[in-house]
């Protein structure tokens, strides 16, 4: 699903990635601050073009490609909600850009919300929701993008550890059920070894 041999260079860390992940794979990614998890998953979704090398995703060349033509959905650390528009709206916009959304979207953003455990704030802004209930939209909103690849990039690092877990749960669960392909970034890997099929460690730009 994911082939990749790039090699990427910020002034700082010359970064070098060589990897070959199977479809449906879960894959815990690690390593010390500063060591290029971030540059990894950025080069996957396309926020960063690699200087040599190719990358493929789900069988097609994807090394130029606009982040929004892969088949790839990402989520950061910070949520990037809009916090004075309400949660449905902020869903919506995993669909389009616009706010007017048709019927069958309108249903999709429900179904989504349902699934997510989020149905009941619908049309409360974002900016009243708690730091688990926002980072339950976001997942929802990213997630309605329905793509196959899904890179998380330390996404529930600032949550309390019951929070967590719950999310983590909900994650695997939704990996399972679409047959999603995992990327995740995670400074807690202990506490949550039982998600990922297999882990790669990267340092000073490599994976080792
Ligand atoms: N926009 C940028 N411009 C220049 N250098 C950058 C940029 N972003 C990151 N770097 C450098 O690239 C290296 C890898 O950064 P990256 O964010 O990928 O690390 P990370 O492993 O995700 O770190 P953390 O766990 O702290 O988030 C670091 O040395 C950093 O200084």
């Amino acid at each position: 699903m994911i082939q990749m041999n790039v090699e990427f260079d910020y002034p700082e860390l010359p970064m070098k990635f060589k990897l070959n992940i199977a479809k449906g794979e879960r894959v815990a990614v690690i390593g010390e601050s500063g060591s290029g998890k971030s540059t990894l998953l950025n080069l996957i979704a396309g926020f960063e073009l690699a200087n040599q090398g190719e990358v493929y995703l789900a069988g097609q060349n994807h090394t130029h490609t606009q982040p929004a033509d892969r088949p790839v959905s990402m989520l950061f650390q910070d949520n990037n909600l809009f916090p004075h528009l309400t949660v449905s709206q902020n869903i919506g916009l995993g669909l389009t850009p616009s706010l007017r959304l048709s019927q069958s979207q309108n249903n999709k953003v429900e179904e989504i919300a349902y699934q997510m455990g989020i149905a009941d704030f619908l049309s409360r802004r974002a900016d009243k929701l708690s730091g688990g209930q926002k980072q339950r939209v976001a997942l929802a909103r990213t997630l309605l993008r329905d793509k196959p690849i899904f890179l998380l990039d330390e996404p529930f690092s600032a949550l309390d550890p019951i929070r967590r877990e719950e999310l983590q749960e909900l994650v695997y669960t939704l990996c399972i059920q679409k047959n999603l392909t995992l990327l995740m970034v995670t400074h807690q890997f202990d506490e949550v070894k039982q998600l990922f099929t297999s882990v790669i460690q990267v340092e000073n730009g490599n994976i080792v």
